[in-house]
This record gives C-alpha cells, structure tokens and sequence, in this order.
C-alpha cells in the first residue's frame, strides 16, 4: 500500500550546512511517528520541508503519491496536511472559543462558501466546542486567549489544527516550554486523537517516556541524516542510535532528551 506520505533523497543545504541530508523516510496512514535528535539535528527544518515553509535543495515530499514539490503551504494544507498554528497567529484578544470558530469557519469557507445564515453559524459554533473538549479547554471558552497559560495556549494550537481537519498532523514539540504538571494534559490529548483512529501524525518531541508511550514508530535524525527508523523497541535496542545519541544522554530517570 501506497503510504500517506514519504520523502525521497530530501535534502536542504544553508550555504554550506546541509541541514536535512538526502532523507528517505514513509509514514503508513493513521500510524504515530516520533522524531527524535540532538539540537539542530534538523527536526524542525525537515517539517518545515514536508509542510511547505522550506523549499528543499533536492529531493521531494510526496502525498498519496503526490509530488509536492509544486505545492505552497497553503495548498498543502489543503490537500491534507495540517501543521499546528502558532500562536502568534490568533487573536489575542478574542476568547478561546472565538478563535477556534475561526479556524472552523475558515476550513468550512475553503469547503462550502455557503456560511452566512443561522443554522451554519450553530454548526461552526458546536464544532467548535467538540474540539475544545477533545482538547480539555472547554473549561476555558470563554476566556480571552491572550490570559491563557502556556500549557492551554498548546491546546488551543491543536484544536485551531483539529478544526482543519487534515488526515495528517504535523505536531512540533507540543509541550514545548510547559511546566510538568501540564504535560500530562497534552500528552492525554495526543492519546485522545490517536485513539480516534482517523488520524495520521508526526510528532516531534523531546520528552522521551512520552515518546515512548504513543509512538508507532520513531524516526531519529542525527546531522540532518535518517540515523534509524523503527519501532519505540527497535529504537532504544538500536546500537548506532545508542552509541550517536540515547548513549549516555537518556536513563530511566531522565525523561528529556535534548
Ligand atoms: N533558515 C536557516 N538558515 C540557516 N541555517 C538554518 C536555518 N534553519 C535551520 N538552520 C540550521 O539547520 C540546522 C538544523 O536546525 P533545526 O532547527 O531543524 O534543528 P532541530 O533538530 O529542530 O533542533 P531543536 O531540537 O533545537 O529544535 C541547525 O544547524 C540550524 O542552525
């Protein structure tokens, strides 16, 4: 079966630095994969490849067998693969649920164009209260946006992604800057949608026990290469992932690995 998505050869050089080198990789449909690697081993710069901010040196991305390598952003999203908001890009100032209405709307104006009575509005609004929900925050509708904490301000990114609806989530470091009583929340959240079972998701993390816990599959970059790709077993039984990077950096009671 053809995968949801796979890269071939993606490469990106800056100036001299190749930050992503002639990486191969493929994710089945509704499959949970980790990206894992030391600081600048290209995590980042490789999803910004797949999502469309970057445009590669060589190499390609492909969707259902799809080149994309002709797609903006923008267009990607649309064909299905949704990467999370940053939060710099909703409105501060209106509430939680406003913003995420928003986000439905603006994926059900894409779809329809047909949103100007009653009826429709309701819909976006009970839409969006499904997604606050899923994500924990329907507790905080009707805050304004800008007094939410960091760990709430996440959620509202993966609820604004959810309202896309895309077959695929591009999750960079979701408990990025989180205090460690809110990552259980999040990593709850990931569990939720990846139980759904519709969805298919790349993930990356640093929080290793999380990692463990909902990968599928875990992919580890080393210098902008592909150093393994495999299960959370494969990976941690892995010899050149050990002696490149988990050696020496993760134990049983270090759940960071950075
Ligand atoms: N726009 C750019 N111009 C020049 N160099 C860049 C650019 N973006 C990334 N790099 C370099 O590419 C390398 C990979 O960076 P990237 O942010 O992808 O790493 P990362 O694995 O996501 O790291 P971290 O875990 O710290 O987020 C780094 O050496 C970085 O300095």
């Amino acid at each position: 079966m053809e995968p949801i998505l796979r890269t071939e050869n993606l490469t990106i050089r800056f100036g001299g630095h190749t930050a992503v080198d002639h990486v191969n990789f493929n994710m089945p449909e509704k499959h949970l994969k980790s990206i894992i690697g030391p600081n600048g081993a290209g995590k980042t710069t490789f999803f910004n490849l797949i999502s469309g901010e970057l445009k590669p040196t060589a190499g390609d991305v492909y969707f259902k067998g799809q080149s994309l390598c002709q797609k903006s952003a923008i267009a990607r999203t649309r064909m299905g693969l949704g990467r999370s908001f940053q939060i710099t890009n909703v409105f501060p100032n209106l509430t939680v649920l406003e913003n995420v209405r928003l986000a439905v709307q603006s994926k059900e104006k894409i779809r329809y164009q047909l949103f100007r009575h009653y009826k429709s509005y309701q819909a976006i609004t009970e839409k969006a209260e499904e997604l606050l929900t899923l994500v924990l925050l329907n507790n905080k509708r009707d805050a304004l946006t800008t007094m939410l904490s960091h760990g709430e301000k996440r959620k509202l990114e993966i609820a604004m992604l959810l309202a896309l609806d895309t077959e695929i989530l591009l999750l960079d470091e979701p408990t990025a800057g989180m205090s460690l009583e809110e990552v259980p929340a999040i990593l709850e959240v990931i569990r939720t949608i990846k139980n759904n079972g519709d969805k298919t998701i790349l993930l990356i993390e640093h929080k290793m026990d999380m990692i463990l816990d909902l990968s599928d599959s875990i992919m580890v970059l080393f210098n902008g290469q592909l150093l393994a790709d495999g299960t959370p077993d494969e990976i941690m039984q892995n010899e050149t992932v050990q002696n490149a990077y988990l050696g020496g950096l993760y134990d049983e009671h270090l759940t960071e690995v950075k």
